[in-house]
C-alpha cells in the first residue's frame, strides 16, 4: 500500500539514515524542503522530495496537503505514563505553601504513588495507561519511553513493567521500557535502605531480565532519595542483565550522578535543573551520553529550568521529554514541551524542534526507526493545521498545531 502526499508546504527534518542526533550548533538547523512531497510505502517513508522533482503521481492513495507541513512525530524519551490515581491533593498542599520535598518528607509524593498502585490491579493500572497512551498519541507523540518505579515491592514493580509490555503489544508506537526499582525508599525499608537494595539486585531484576520486561535501568540519584554508591550498585546490576543506564540526575542537587552514570556508559542523563561546572566538564568529555531536559516539571513545581543554552553552546546535545508522571508533571503534551523550552529556556524553534524529534530519539535508542524524515524509517507523523510557519508550533503555547497522525503509515487521528 502506498500513500502519496503532495504540495506539502514545508517537510521538517529531512534527515540522512546516518544522523543519530544533533549537537551544539547543529541543532539549530532543522532541513526542511518547501513546496515537498512524501512517499509512503507501508509503514516506512519510501521518498520525499520538491513537487518539482516528483516524476510520478502512482500511488494506492494521494492526499493533497495544500497549506499544511509535515514534521516527524514528538519522540518522548521519558515518561512515568503508568500510574495509579492522581496526586491533586498534593499539588493543593503545594498551593497552600507545602514543598515538593515536605511532601516526601511526610510520607506523600513518589511513596504515595506507589502505596495507590500497589492496591490498583494490573487490568485496572492497564485501563488508566491505555487512556493517557491514546491521549498524548492525539497530541503528536509518536514513540516513547515508560518507567516502572511506582512499584516498589517485586510484585507491584513486575506489575508496572507487565502493563508497559501490553501496551506495547497493543498500540503501534515505539514503546521502551526503563526498570526504576530505585524511585525511592519504601517506609518498610526506611532504616535499611541497604536490604532495599538487595530486594532490587537479587529478585527484581532477575524476574525482570527472565520476562524481558526492560530495555534500560534507572535509579533516582538525588539526596534523600539514592547516593552515587547506591546508583554505582543499581547500574552495575543493571547492566549484568544487558540492561543500559538512563538515569534521573540533578533534579534538586548536584550530589555526583553524572559522573556516575558517565562512568557506567549511560545513554543519557535526565534533569539536570542543577548542573555544575564540574557536572558540565563531564558532559564535554561523554559527548554520546545525551542530556534530557524536561521544562514542564520545572514549570509545574516552580524549580529552575535546565540550563539549555549553557549545555547547547557548549557543542552538547540536548533531548526534551516530558517526564509525564502524577506528582511533578501531570501533562505528557510534548507540544507544551517544545513552547516551555523555546519560552523558558530561549532554545529556538529549531532547537526545541530537533531536542524533541530526532534527539528524542537519541535518547531511548531509537533514531533508526523515528525522529527524523528519513528513507527506512517508521512512517510516524503529523500534519499541522494551516501555520505560516513552523514557529507556530512553541509560539502558540497552550494549544496545538496538530490537524492529524500518522503511525505505521496509517491515520490514527
Ligand atoms: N524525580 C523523580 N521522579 C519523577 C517524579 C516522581 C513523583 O513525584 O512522583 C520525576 O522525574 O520528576
Ligand atoms: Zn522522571
Amino acid at each position: 500500500m502506498t500513500t502519496l502526499f503532495l504540495n506539502i508546504k514545508e517537510l521538517i527534518q529531512i534527515r540522512q539514515p546516518s544522523v543519530m542526533k544533533v549537537s551544539g550548533k547543529e541543532m539549530s538547523i532543522l532541513p526542511t524542503i518547501k513546496n515537498a512531497f512524501l512517499l509512503i510505502k507501508d509503514d516506512l517513508i519510501l521518498d520525499y522530495g520538491s513537487m518539482s522533482d516528483l516524476t510520478s503521481n502512482e500511488a494506492d492513495e494521494i492526499i493533497d496537503v495544500k497549506d499544511s507541513m509535515i514534521l516527524p512525530s514528538w519522540c518522548d524519551s521519558h515518561t512515568h505514563l503508568v500510574f495509579a490515581g492522581n496526586r491533586e491533593q498534593e499539588f493543593v498542599d503545594r498551593i497552600n505553601g507545602l514543598s515538593y520535598e515536605e511532601i516526601a518528607n511526610r510520607g506523600g509524593g513518589i511513596l504515595n504513588s506507589a502505596k495507590k498502585l500497589q492496591e490498583t490491579s494490573e487490568e485496572e493500572l492497564y485501563e488508566q495507561s491505555k487512556v493517557r497512551l491514546e491521549e498524548l498519541i492525539a497530541l503528536g507523540t509518536g514513540a516513547i519511553e515508560i518507567k516502572s518505579g511506582y512499584g516498589l515491592t517485586v510484585d507491584a514493580e513486575i506489575k508496572m513493567l507487565r502493563v508497559i509490555k501490553r501496551l506495547r503489544e497493543n498500540y503501534s508506537v515505539p514503546i521502551k521500557a526503563t526498570f526504576l526499582g530505585a524511585h525511592a525508599v519504601p517506609g518498610e525499608f526506611k532504616s535499611d535502605k541497604e536490604a532495599y537494595l538487595d530486594l532490587i539486585i537479587d529478585e527484581m531484576l532477575p524476574l525482570i531480565a527472565k520476562e524481558e520486561l526492560a530495555d534500560f535501568i534507572d535509579c533516582f540519584c538525588e539526596q534523600g532519595y539514592f547516593s552515587t554508591e547506591d546508583l554505582n550498585k543499581i547500574l552495575l546490576a543493571g547492566k549484568n542483565y544487558g540492561l543500559v543506564p538512563k538515569v534521573h540526575v540533578n533534579q534538586f542537587n548536584a550530589i555526583g550522578g553524572i559522573a556516575k552514570s558517565a562512568q557506567h556508559g549511560a545513554l543519557s542523563v535526565d534533569h539536570l535543573e542543577v548542573l555544575t561546572d564540574a557536572d558540565l566538564a563531564i558532559l564535554k568529555e561523554n559527548p554520546d551520553m545525551i542530556s534530557v531536559a524536561l521544562p514542564s516539571c520545572s514549570f509545574f513545581l516552580s524549580i529552575p529550568y535546565t540550563p539549555a543554552r549553557k549545555i547547547i553552546d557548549s557543542g552538547l546535545a540536548l533531548a526534551l521529554a516530558s517526564d509525564f508522571n502524577p506528582g511533578s508533571s501531570p501533562s505528557g503534551n510534548m507540544n507544551f514541551v517544545v513552547a516551555a523550552a523555546s519560552i523558558k529556556m530561549k532554545m529556538t524553534p529549531e532547537e526545541a524542534i530537533n531536542a524533541a524529534t530526532i534527539n528524542g530519539a537519541y535518547a531511548m535508542d531509537l533514531s533508526n526507526s523515528v525522529g527524523s524524515i528519513t528513507k527506512g524509517k517508521k512512517a510516524n507523523f503529523i500534519i499541522t493545521k494551516n501555520i505560516l510557519s513552523y514557529g507556530a508550533i512553541p509560539y502558540n503555547f497552550g494549544n496545538h498545531q496538530i490537524a492529524s497522525i500518522y503511525l505505521n503509515g496509517e491515520k490514527v487521528v
